[in-house]
């Protein structure tokens, strides 16, 4: 077999770990589909979508820290761009490849399908460069070495998507062979004495403090330091919360965590110990909007050191040139004791268990998913409620939760758990979804009937946008109500139909009908199990209601007059 520029590209996913890559067919990338196919190293995996595409991807890079999506030229990368931005906003290294123009199109004044109808076709590598760390068009089997391995490298460096486009007549030529993947995983060695000036700083700052409290940040995953930190957090022996963004990220069992700090919205006791705290070591937070709860609770200044993938504030200073990795396992080998801020024992809120006969509520729904999380379940919360929702659950150890709380578009929960349990099929899978996100992906249902995903999907039938409602009421929050339950047996091919598929649709309107449910779920092994909670509209968390309050006036705010 002639080995290519697909094989070369198919050779390096398979060397950085890929056991799938996501595809959408289109007559750009077929010869390059077939070349992944032909190489065989990677499963080829498909999508209704390409917007769905990128988020399979995404959520796929979320477990196994890097993923691929190949799709068409403009028709499909247009649609899958948004997945890619949300995988930039995100911090998850997804390869977008898109099969591109013939070569001798360029430059020819050639108007071609699926283009905006331009003779330069450039548009699409310009829109791409804007949400991706790197970015290539391959139009020789020469260069393609090289501009492969710069798009796969920076994209795991930086923990941030890149972007590849193969001319469709280049796909199959014959290529050079690549090298060890070693070249791909380096990272640049620490400045030593940036780093020691960094620890000296540093625990200047600590030995002044005494309550000391670390909060852990979204970016800390796309860090590789989770382990690092509880070793910190072991040697410090102070008290630990987590923002929103990065639930799971701190094992919850561990004796120092505190809870959720999300300013008014926090956990029993968190904002407080947070906020009154003398010293709060922030590890690779996102403060927006949205986490500091419109702009009320930020967490920055004197009693800060912030310590972010590539650079560490603290006494007005600030350092890099070190990975926050390197710089979390110095701290620890030096950090003084400061368990002040554990002055009394953590008690998580538990939800009371509510009469099984009487109708679900949004409490009663959280208590039973939140029994259902045991230490190999990962749990999507989707934008809306769910956010609040997933906050207040209590995790066993090994519990993940995945969120997408930056780029927060609705209905990335679906496709993204379709990656996810692919690149982990040993975990159990559940999602909480609103009707609303829903409609935006439904579709991707289907993928979990076809590959036999036994993903447990919570869909939260509140009748409509309950956090756009709670923000900003108005006609365009309320939405046309489908048979979501009923809807799967269409996904398995029709009743007796020549799909032959394992899902099962499912209606909750009671605590007893959920708790049946979910043991039909649980035995649902080969395929996904849609269990349709129906909720009251009125009925969401407080926490949204007092958050929703609060990010409305901010939205409200005047135009600053100069
Ligand atoms: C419409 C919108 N956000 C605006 C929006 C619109 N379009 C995209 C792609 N992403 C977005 N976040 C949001 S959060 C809805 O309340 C989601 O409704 P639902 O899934 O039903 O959840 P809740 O009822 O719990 O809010």
């Amino acid at each position: 077999m002639t080995f290519t520029v697909g094989h070369y590209l198919a050779e390096r996913l398979t060397q950085i770990g890929l056991k799938h890559h996501f595809a959408v067919a289109g007559d750009y990338n077929l010869i390059l589909l077939d070349q992944l196919l032909e190489h065989g190293g990677t499963k080829q995996i498909y999508s209704c979508n390409e917007l769905n595409c990128s988020f399979s991807a995404e959520g796929y890079a979320r477990e196994n820290g890097a993923a691929a999506a190949i799709i068409t030229f403009s028709v499909g990368a247009i649609s899958a761009m948004n997945g890619i931005g949300g995988a930039y906003a995100e911090n998850l290294p997804v390869i977008l490849i898109s099969g591109a123009p013939n070569t001798n199109d360029y430059g020819s004044g050639h108007v071609l399908h699926h283009t905006i109808g331009t003779t330069n076709y450039n548009y699409q590598m310009e829109m791409a460069k804007q949400i991706t760390v790197a970015a290539e068009s391959i139009v020789s089997a020469e260069t393609a070495p090289a501009q492969i391995d710069h798009v796969i490298r920076t994209a795991l460096r930086e923990k941030k998507p890149a972007y590849l486009e193969i001319a469709c007549n280049v796909a199959n030529l014959p290529c050079a062979r690549p090298g060890p993947v070693s070249s791909l995983l380096s990272h640049p060695i620490p400045d030593q004495e940036s780093l020691n000036a960094a620890l000296k700083e540093s625990l200047s700052f600590l030995e002044k403090r005494n309550k000391v409290v670390i909060l852990v940040g979204s970016k800390l995953r796309a860090a590789e330091a989770l382990e690092e930190t509880v070793a910190l957090a072991d040697k410090l022996g102070c008290a630990v919360t987590v923002m929103a963004a990065s639930k799971s990220f701190f094992p919850e069992t561990h004796p120092g965590f505190r809870g959720v700090y999300w300013g008014e919205v926090s956990s029993p006791g968190a904002q407080k110990l947070v906020e009154e705290a003398d010293g709060v070591i922030t590890l690779a937070p996102v403060w927006n909007d949205y986490s500091s709860v419109g702009w009320r609770n930020l967490i920055q200044g004197n009693n800060v050191l912030e310590v972010n993938p590539d650079r560490v504030t603290v006494n007005d200073r600030t350092f890099e040139g070190f990975r926050l990795k390197e710089f979390v396992k110095a701290l620890t080998e030096r950090a003084p004791s400061k368990p002040a801020s554990l002055t009394e024992n953590y008690k998580p809120v538990t939800l009371p268990k509510a009469d099984p006969a009487a109708p679900l509520t949004n409490d009663e729904m959280t208590r039973q998913i939140n029994d259902l999380v045991d230490e190999k379940t990962t749990l999507f919360a989707e934008t809306g409620d769910s956010w609040f929702n997933a906050a207040r659950m209590n995790l066993p150890k090994g519990a993940k939760v995945e969120s997408e709380m930056q780029w927060g578009h609705i209905g990335w929960s679906v496709p993204s758990i379709v990656g996810n349990a692919l690149a982990a099929p040993e975990r159990r899978h559940v999602v909480m979804v609103g009707d609303g996100s829903f409609q935006l992906t439904a579709q991707e249902v289907a993928q979990m009937v076809r590959y036999e995903l036994p993903v447990i999907i919570f869909l939260v039938n509140n009748y409509g946008y309950v956090i756009e409602i709670k923000i900003h009421d108005g006609p365009y929050n309320y939405i046309q109500n489908w048979d979501y339950a009923g809807l799967v047996q269409n996904f398995n091919g029709g009743v007796g139909g020549e799909g032959g598929g394992h899902g099962l649709g499912l209606k909750a309107t009671t605590g007893a009908e959920l708790a049946e449910a979910i043991e039909k779920a649980k035995k649902n092994t080969r395929g996904p199990t849609l269990i349709e909670c129906k909720l009251d509209r009125e009925d969401c968390t407080e926490a949204l209601v007092e958050w929703g309050k609060r990010v409305a006036a901010t939205n409200s705010r005047k135009p600053k007059v100069n």
